[in-house]
């Protein structure tokens, strides 16, 4: 059978230390992403909302337009800077996310999404994601978090083929609380789930890792989460915490909260041998439950 993963390939999660300056998020991500391929990085992630506070009131004023594609630089600046810096760097740019919006600034029937842009070594657009899963969420005396106010989510899951290594699939922070997402971008062959996330100081404890290494465990293939640095100066205290967890669930590095650089080797072999080892992959039922991997929507 091929593999999944064909070759070895070095992945990165560059942990930013954003502000709410957008000219300085973007040169400083620049900058960043620039040291993560010197480091041998081929496949280079960045956090949610890496170029913009994180919480909902900031959503329309840093939102850019995406569509139509390529959109023009005053349109959407951080669409070319990744896009020019995928191909500096000769890496696949997974660029995080940004606020989006579909519509005229003006317009009050516009709409906004939380998105992820990746880039290809030639700078071409590959994949885009909006955030399926709003994160809602109301936990007393601790936080209150409401996406939906002003978001609208996507409808799509992402998997996408970078020809030299196999697929991979991206989806956004709250989303990795949806294993049904997770497991059908795997069983369509996907070998590493990357998700860029901000998780917070209650829920980060809880259950950041949890997620992490439950999606690799399900699934036996390898999982990235890319959070942005700590500001505790910020609104909203990010987790931070990127890591990497290999198909086995073993955390293979993670940072603590401040600004950094996960980088680390994805093999080729580990996905065939975890899945050797606990057969799974062979072993599903069914006849006694429905394989959801049958159902997904996709990019038309
Ligand atoms: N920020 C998120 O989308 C999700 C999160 O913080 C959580 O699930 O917890």
């Amino acid at each position: 059978m091929a593999k999944l993963l064909k070759q070895s390939v070095k992945l990165a999660l560059v942990q930013l230390a954003s502000t709410a300056d957008k000219p300085h998020n973007l040169s400083h991500a620049r900058k960043k992403v620039l040291e993560a391929s010197r480091l041998g990085a081929k496949i280079v992630v960045l956090p949610e909302c890496f170029n913009s506070p994180y919480g909902t009131k900031y959503f329309p004023t840093y939102a850019e337009t995406l569509l139509p594609s390529p959109p023009s630089e005053s349109q959407s600046p951080t669409f070319h800077a990744l896009s020019n810096l995928a191909k500096e760097a000769q890496i696949y740019l997974v660029g995080g996310s940004i606020p989006e919006r579909v519509g005229e600034p003006d317009d009050e029937s516009a709409k906004l999404y939380n998105t992820s842009l990746t880039f290809g070594p030639d700078g071409g657009l590959l994949a885009t994601h909006r955030k399926v899963h709003l994160f809602d969420i109301d936990i007393p005396g601790k936080i209150k978090f409401r996406e939906s106010d002003v978001l609208s989510p996507g409808n799509k899951i992402t998997v996408l083929d970078l020809p030299e290594y196999g697929k991979i699939a991206i989806a956004i922070c709250y989303d990795i609380r949806f294993p049904e997402l997770a497991m059908i971008a795997a069983r369509k062959g996907a070998f590493l789930l990357l998700y860029p996330g901000a998780f917070n100081l209650t829920t980060g404890e809880l259950h950041w890792e949890l997620q992490a290494r439950a999606r690799a465990v399900d699934n036996q293939v390898y999982v990235g989460l890319c959070s942005p640095a700590r500001d505790m100066e910020a609104e909203y205290h990010a987790w931070g915490h990127s890591m990497v967890v290999d198909p086995n669930a073993a955390v293979l590095e993670q940072l603590d909260e401040k600004e950094g650089i996960v980088c680390v080797d994805l093999s080729g072999d580990k996905i065939e041998e975890t899945r050797k080892g606990i057969p799974i992959y062979t072993q599903r039922r069914f006849d006694v439950y429905p394989d959801v991997s049958e159902g997904g929507k996709f990019e038309e």
